[in-house]
């Protein structure tokens, strides 16, 4: 299933028509250079065009009063001065006589998209909007928004589709405060929002934007926000963020369908924004969200004020909805102090609803910045000023790179009597091997040295690593007899023949040659059961979970809370993905491991099997093709001691591996 892009240039038809500083940087223009970018560099051809359409008032009255909407139907026949008037009476935002109109089409275009997911002719998609909407409230614009775009559409979602539990995930750098006063008691819509706050003194200073406020009644819990009290955060802020807040709680909530409040005001060179983010940062968190919901994630643009950046920002996002692989993490900062404040207030805060953050440590004592400086009456905000406002000095930054998908998506090295799957290539290493190679690997890995099989599979495989190495295949899945030796094999050819840092992930308990965790260029991580008196080190870790893999909640902890910082940190260039034998894991989480790994290396990804378990080649493969993997059921608590084992481990790990961070150091 593809991808469904929702444009109609109608909605550049309406502009600021009078002198107002604050409203002069949201102009037609940032919708023409993103879709323009995206048709120039050929994406917009491989989506499914759908058309927009106007919303009926039915629909925007899910989510606005009848006076509301009945007020703003009379603008289109106003008059300038009615105009200037009409728009006195909200904040940050202005009217034009065609803007209702495109303020239809905009959530219109979201609920196209919603029927496009839902139906099921695309997998997931983005549509392009002005004027935007989550600042919009039930009987007020706000902040450039006419109609809450997204609002509409979660109560759309529920109300046509029966769809229980919506996740609305908000990388606008505003707080989208119409989202939250939507939905803030209401357990079934879960609003994350991020946003630059710096302690209310940023627009649009609600005291409601900050970490404590977590939603109301039946719906407590079910409201995020994470403020910025710092402007320049960056990539590693940001995905700190989605992996030790976000994504455990999203797992946990197990939505049906996810809605992106993509506003990419939150990168680099934004003038609003101010942070230095760069746009493959958005290539990530949406990577990060396409297995939650099996798949169904439509994304409606926000803000986004810098046309450079917001128009790679809206490439990075839908080449990823298309399935490329994303690019690197460029060499990713620590989080800082003060985003790590953040982190361990919103974590505090939440850690009596949500099970992932039962054991959160409490919020930060002495740390100054964190306590509320109340905006005293007239005290100078960082807005900028009137005419007279400063340049923001012109922010550089590298273009992304080029995301080139290999020609072989996914190459199979199974046994003959074994079918490869539909859009998967089998790979044997057919040239005659090179005797040295040959008879090195005899010595090293191969018990009966004239166990040919196994030698033209270990061949078969180093050939694989090469082509993954030279991006002709992108990753790769083997059937072995024994996946220690096997992986040992790839270790030691990768480290030292192509000199690169491998992710070994092992999945299971057995034994990991030590060998291959001490030369440094290995990172291995181990889940598995047995509690084994070795410790940890810092390439070689053991996350123990009492009840083994077969436990979700425990694994999906380890996973977001150790495994994923890890692998952000140490940025490998392959990752080997190895299925201990009697690993007890479930296939469904299995297939979330496989797709969520390919985070790393360019997605490139090489699986080893037991080739007992060749039933298990279907379902890998169609992660490894990109297709979302089914969702875990809700998740349950994970066992208390396993979660104190886990923040044993993580504050133990955190000297050598930053992101593993979620509270700030303590100040005396
Ligand atoms: C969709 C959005 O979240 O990007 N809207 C941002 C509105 C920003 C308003 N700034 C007012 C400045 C007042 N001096
Ligand atoms: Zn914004």
């Amino acid at each position: 299933m593809g991808t469904a892009l929702i444009y109609d240039d109608e909605m550049t038809k309406y502009k600021l028509l009078w002198v107002d500083p604050a409203c002069k940087i949201e102009v037609p223009e940032r919708l023409t250079v993103s879709h323009e970018a995206l048709v120039r560099t050929g994406l917009a051809d491989r989506c499914v065009s759908v058309p927009v359409r106007e919303a009926t008032d039915a629909e925007i009255l899910l989510a606005h009063s009848e006076e509301y909407l009945e007020a703003v139907k009379k603008t289109p026949y106003m008059s300038l001065e009615d105009l200037m008037e009409f728009t006195r009476q909200y904040g940050d935002v202005y009217f034009h006589p065609n803007i209702y109109h495109c303020a239809k089409l905009a959530a219109g275009a979201a609920l196209q998209l919603v029927d496009s997911v839902m139906t099921g002719k695309v997998r997931n998609g983005m549509t392009l909007v002005r004027p935007p909407g989550h600042h919009s409230m039930r009987s007020a614009a706000n902040g450039f928004c006419v109609f809450n775009n997204v609002a509409i559409a979660a109560r759309y979602a529920k109300q046509k589709y029966g769809v229980q539990r919506v996740l609305i995930v908000d990388w606008d750098i505003h707080h989208g405060q119409g989202v939250q006063y939507c939905f803030e008691d209401d357990p079934s819509v879960l609003y994350f929002s991020w946003h630059r706050y710096e302690h209310q003194k940023f627009w649009p200073h609600l005291r409601n934007s900050d970490y404590d406020i977590v939603g109301k009644e039946k719906g407590a819990g079910f409201n995020i926000n994470v403020p910025w009290n710092k402007v320049g955060m960056e990539n590693g802020d940001y995905l700190s963020v989605f992996c030790h807040v976000l994504l455990p709680v999203a797992y946990e909530f197990c939505p049906d369908l996810v809605l992106v409040c993509a506003g990419f005001d939150s990168a680099i060179g934004d003038p609003e924004g101010e942070m230095c983010a760069t746009p493959d940062v958005f290539a990530h968190l949406t990577h990060l969200l396409m297995n939650l919901a099996g798949g169904k994630l439509c994304a409606v643009l926000e803000g986004g004020y810098n046309l450079t950046s917001l128009a790679q920002s809206v490439c990075q996002t839908v080449q990823t909805l298309l399935g490329d692989p994303v690019p690197r993490p460029a060499s990713l900062n620590s989080p800082c102090i003060s985003a790590l404040e953040s982190l361990q207030c919103v974590r505090s805060a939440h850690k009596a609803y949500w099970s992932c953050l039962k054991h959160a440590a409490d919020l930060p004592t002495s740390t100054i910045s964190t306590k509320r400086i109340k905006l005293r009456e007239g005290e100078e905000t960082t807005e900028k000023g009137g005419e007279e406002e400063k340049d923001a000095e012109e922010k550089v930054w590298p273009e992304p790179p080029k995301r080139v998908t290999p020609p072989v998506c996914a190459a199979l090295v199974l046994p003959d009597d074994v079918a490869c799957p539909e859009g998967c290539e089998r790979f044997s290493f057919s040239e005659d091997l090179d005797p040295l190679l040959a008879s090195k690997l005899r010595e090293s890995f191969l018990r009966d040295a004239d166990d040919s099989t196994a030698l033209i599979t270990i061949s078969s495989l180093i050939a694989l690593t090469e082509k993954m190495e030279k991006n002709e295949i992108c990753s790769g899945l083997a059937l072995v007899r024994d996946v220690t030796k096997a992986m040992t094999s790839i270790v030691q050819h990768v480290t030292t023949v192509l000199s690169n840092r491998v992710l070994v992930v092992c999945v299971g308990d057995g034994n990991v040659p030590s060998h291959i965790t001490e030369d440094r260029e290995t990172l291995v991580v181990q889940m598995g059961s047995a509690q084994t008196d070795e410790q940890s080190c810092k390439y070689y870790i053991r996350v123990c979970l009492k009840k083994g893999c077969s436990d979700t909640s425990g694994f999906v902890q380890a996973v977001f809370g150790l495994l994923l910082p890890l692998g952000y940190e140490y940025d490998p260039s392959l990752v080997v993905l190895v299925r201990m034998p009697d690993s007890g894991v479930s296939d469904s989480l299995w297939q979330q491991l496989t797709g969520l790994l390919q985070s790393f290396a360019l997605g490139h990804t090489l699986v080893l099997l037991q080739e007992e378990e060749k039933a298990l080649v279907g379902l890998t493969a169609s992660s490894l093709l990109g297709n979302p993997a089914p969702s875990l059921k809700q998740l349950q608590a994970p066992l208390t001691e396993d979660v104190e084992a886990l923040e044993r481990l993580r504050h133990r790990l955190q000297a050598d591996w930053k992101l593993l961070q979620t509270t700030a150091p303590q100040t005396q």
